[in-house]
């Protein structure tokens, strides 16, 4: 420092002020020093990586880290009680918890008239996480993360929807896979379907095009949505909604009446898939070219509730190649739905039955699935199926009577006499059922007199729609 003193001295120079910038200068450059040399050494320890919230390992990275304990420790969190439940991919952190641990019984009980929930702590996804697992081995942590996520796959069909925002493709949820026999329907066309994809996703060697198109088409409310998600449990695919990703997945687009109407021109060559996730049905909707490719490896459902509107170009071979009709409910349906509906314990032997109206199962009935194995689907997560004798629910005044199997059949079928062939929707029945999930026997004595409900609801219904037309149609 002297000896800056004695060069500047003889310039004339005001020393102590230039003294203080200098003694700046080397204050930051030390401490700047410092931070680098400590980033440099914190990267040296700490594995670091990027897991971008467009990539599908984003949702699975997400998802096992909401189940890790140490989560409740965390700084940075968002609370949920949005997806917290077993038919749920997040479950909830066992982290902080413990004060409020509640199990599945607690979980069914109602508070002032609602469920209760529980509080979920789940990873902020727009924040920098430094996690330090078993030893810092990210790599263990992410083959981990993969492996939770596949596990709770075997269970559970992932459904995936385009994000519009982000042209991206977003985890959407994952329902508990639905058994193939709680789908009312015939077994011929189920099992038609099933052996149908299944040949298609074995074919993919023999060099032919490899795409598949289904059209399930029919009255809403009959089970076109519910069977193509049972069928990907089935297949243990995963559901893209309106897609274009990874092979080996089912692509399924909603109402395509409402994107694929006559008129709209389309590419000779499209076969049945958009090119984009959402603007494709975007542009649709505006009625503008759609121009379709379709990715091999993939099947395409699509539903539609007004075959009649489609472009008939849609049914060339390559575009849709397997046409189902969904209809309203059969009676052979409708005695189905029932025996889904109502639990029941395997009746006594005849000559001790003390019902009175112990007589055997209708002829049709046989072709059924026998009750016992449509209880299996208790785990199915739909709401029609969650009423198996022995199950885990608290015994309290609104819970389901228990009847002998050949009295459930019994009055299964009167159910099926009373409901009109091919009039109601199979989601209508489900409606009714499910009102009375209590009260098999009332249902069956009440069912004609909601049939004549029904009828007038739609009378009263149509008329309306006809006035508002008809004002419509009078003004100028
Ligand atoms: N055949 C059936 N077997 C079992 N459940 C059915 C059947 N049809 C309808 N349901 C029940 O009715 C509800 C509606 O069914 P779903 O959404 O599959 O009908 P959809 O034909 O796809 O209707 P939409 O055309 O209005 O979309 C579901 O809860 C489903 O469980």
């Amino acid at each position: 420092m002297e000896a800056v003193k004695g060069f500047l001295a003889p310039l004339g120079l005001n020393t102590s002020s230039i003294q203080d910038t200098l003694k700046l200068v080397v204050i930051g450059g030390t401490v700047e020093t410092a931070r680098r040399a400590s980033i440099s050494a914190w990267n040296g320890f700490v594995d670091c990586a990027h897991v971008h919230s467009s990539l599908l390992f984003f949702d699975r990275l997400m998802h096992w880290l909401s189940k890790q304990p140490a989560w409740g420790r965390s700084r940075e969190f968002e609370i949920t009680t949005r997806s917290v439940g077993r038919n749920q991919l997040n479950q909830s952190t066992t982290g902080d918890l413990d004060e409020e641990e509640m199990d599945e019984e607690d979980e069914n009980e109602l508070e002032h008239g609602r469920r209760k929930r529980k509080v979920a702590f789940m990873p902020s996804p727009d924040t920098t996480h430094t996690i330090y697992y078993r030893g810092h081995w990210l790599k263990r942590l992410v083959l981990e993360a993969k492996r939770e996520y596949e596990k709770d796959a075997e269970h559970r069909v992932h459904i995936f929807m385009a994000d519009t925002t982000y042209a991206c493709w977003r985890w959407n949820g994952a329902r508990q896979k639905r058994p193939m026999n709680s789908i009312v329907l015939e077994p011929a066309v189920k099992e038609m379907l099933l052996a149908d994809c299944r040949d298609f996703l074995r074919s993919e060697d023999w060099g032919i095009p490899f795409r598949r198109g289904y059209l399930l088409h029919g009255v809403p409310g009959s089970g076109k949505t519910s069977l193509i998600h049972s069928l990907a449990g089935e297949l243990g695919l995963d559901i893209y909604v309106v897609s274009l990703s990874s092979k080996g997945c089912i692509l399924l687009l909603e109402d395509l009446d409402a994107a694929f109407t006559r008129g709209i021109s389309r590419d000779s060559t499209s076969t049945g898939a958009p090119t984009a996730p959402t603007k494709a049905a975007a542009e649709a909707n505006d009625g503008s070219t759609l121009s379709l490719t379709a990715a091999e490896g993939r099947l395409l459902f699509a539903t539609t509730n007004h075959i009649e509107r489609l472009d008939p170009a849609l049914s060339r071979p390559g575009r849709m190649d397997v046409w189902v009709n969904f209809t309203n409910a059969t009676k052979w349906q409708a005695e189905g739905i029932f025996k889904c509906f109502f639990p029941s314990r395997p009746s006594e032997s005849s000559s001790s039955s003390s019902s009175p109206s112990s007589s055997s199962p209708s002829s049709s009935s046989s072709a059924l699935p026998s009750t016992s194995s449509l209880l299996l689907s208790t785990s199915s997560g739909d709401t029609s199926q969650k009423n198996p004798p022995g199950s885990r629910r608290k015994a309290s005044a609104h819970a389901v009577p228990i009847l002998e199997e050949a009295e459930i059949a019994q009055l299964a079928k009167r159910f099926a006499d009373a409901i009109p062939e091919g009039e109601m929707s199979v989601a209508g029945l489900q409606g009714y059922l499910l009102k009375n999930k209590t009260r098999p026997r009332e249902c069956v004595e009440e069912v004609g007199e909601w049939i004549q409900q029904e009828r007038e609801a739609r009378a009263r219904i149509k008329r309306e729609k006809e006035e508002v037309s008809e004002f419509a149609r009078r003004q100028p």
